[in-house]
């Protein structure tokens, strides 16, 4: 990062980017703008609650599905820094390391922000520290919507849910999972439903089994998709959970391609049929519904939609296939 400049810097956990995240980086802009400072958003990797949590900690998005959204959202500088470098440090030392290492000179966080060993660091500590060396500060009130504050383990527990509106009222952008098509076991194309199947992910939090109505940016355009989650069960494919997702209208060859899937909302539970004919029947239906679903919504997030697909295009996304399934230690 970075080289001699001073940088205001955003500080937290970020597992995605949320309303309230955002609230952040308009404050660190701004404040770079009138300084003539650089900003940017520091987080530690992996997410802290690998570490500290009791090892059921799933985040919502993948390290480079969290890069896509840096680069979405226009953040100049996206610094990560391992977590164990700093879990140790006391407060001062934590500070003085941002300065020495990585030129900070500014801080933005949010009011209930802890950090350091035993989160100890805090706010008031911010605030009386930074003042005294003459750096920027800015702490802000939580960000709320209907009341709630926003949150990314607020977020986790309505994706776990299948609340997909809600989840995209809290990110600003729908939940969305980005990953590369890989081989299914060729009946949805006898079926009449061709789908581009996409690997599970330790690391990537997926709502319940059901089917959802998704947009789909792949071939460089986006289609109104649905999307199956679970275990197929009228086929009895064992306990191996698949996701797969059957875009309306496309006729051509996926395999190998990176796809952004956007989830809209669910619009029912998987289902055991006791015949193929049955599944086709309530498939023919689904699609039926989603279109319904997507033509308002795609109207109503075209410039969403645009950008969205800007930054695909000149995002080197391709490149990142090797890095599906891991995460940065
Ligand atoms: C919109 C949609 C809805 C689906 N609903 C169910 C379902 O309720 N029950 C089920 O067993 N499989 C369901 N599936 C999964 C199909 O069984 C699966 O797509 C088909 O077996 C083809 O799988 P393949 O791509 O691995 O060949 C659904 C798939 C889609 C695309
Ligand atoms: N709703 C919010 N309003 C204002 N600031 C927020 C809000 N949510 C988080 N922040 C701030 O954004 C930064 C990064 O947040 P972080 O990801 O650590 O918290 P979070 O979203 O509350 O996540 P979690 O729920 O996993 O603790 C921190 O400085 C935090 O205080």
């Amino acid at each position: 990062m970075i080289g001699v400049v001073s940088v205001i810097v955003v500080l937290g956990s970020f597992d995605g980017f949320h309303k309230g995240h955002q609230a952040l980086f308009e404050v660190a802009r701004d404040a770079s703008d009138r300084m003539d400072m650089l900003w940017g958003v520091m987080t530690f990797v992996p997410h802290p609650q690998i570490v500290l949590g009791n090892g059921s900690f799933v985040p919502l998005f993948t390290d480079s599905e969290r890069d896509f959204i840096a680069s979405f959202l226009n953040i100049p500088d996206f610094i990560k820094i391992p977590f164990s470098d700093v879990k140790d440090l006391n407060p001062k030392d934590f500070i003085e390391e941002l300065g020495s290492r990585y030129k900070a000179r500014g801080i933005v966080v949010g009011e209930n922000f802890k950090f350091g060993k035993h989160r100890s660091g805090d706010v008031e500590f911010l605030k009386s520290y930074l003042t005294k060396k003459g750096w920027f500060f800015a702490a802000i009130p939580p960000f709320k919507i209907d009341g709630s504050v926003v949150s990314s383990s607020l977020v986790r527990q309505l994706v776990k849910k299948g609340y997909m509106q809600q989840t995209e009222a809290m990110l600003g952008y729908p939940y969305f999972i980005i990953a590369p098509v890989t081989e299914g076991d060729h009946r949805g194309r006898i079926l009449g439903f061709p789908t581009a199947n996409l690997p599970a992910s330790e690391l990537k939090l997926l709502p319940p089994k059901g089917v959802y109505a998704t947009a789909v940016l792949a071939h460089g355009k986006w289609w109104s998709g649905a999307l199956n989650i679970g275990y197929n069960p009228t086929f009895e494919r064992g306990d191996e959970i698949r996701i797969e997702v059957h875009l309306d209208q496309f006729e051509g060859d996926l395999y190998g391609e990176m796809i952004a899937v956007l989830l809209l909302a669910q619009i029912r539970e998987e289902k055991k049929f006791e015949s193929a004919e049955g599944l086709v029947a309530q498939m023919k239906d689904d699609v039926e519904r989603i279109r319904e679903i997507c033509r308002p919504w795609f109207y109503r997030r075209e410039g969403l939609l645009f950008s969205l697909k800007e930054c695909w295009k000149s995002y080197e996304y391709r490149l990142k296939v090797t890095n599906y399934n891991r995460i940065s230690r």
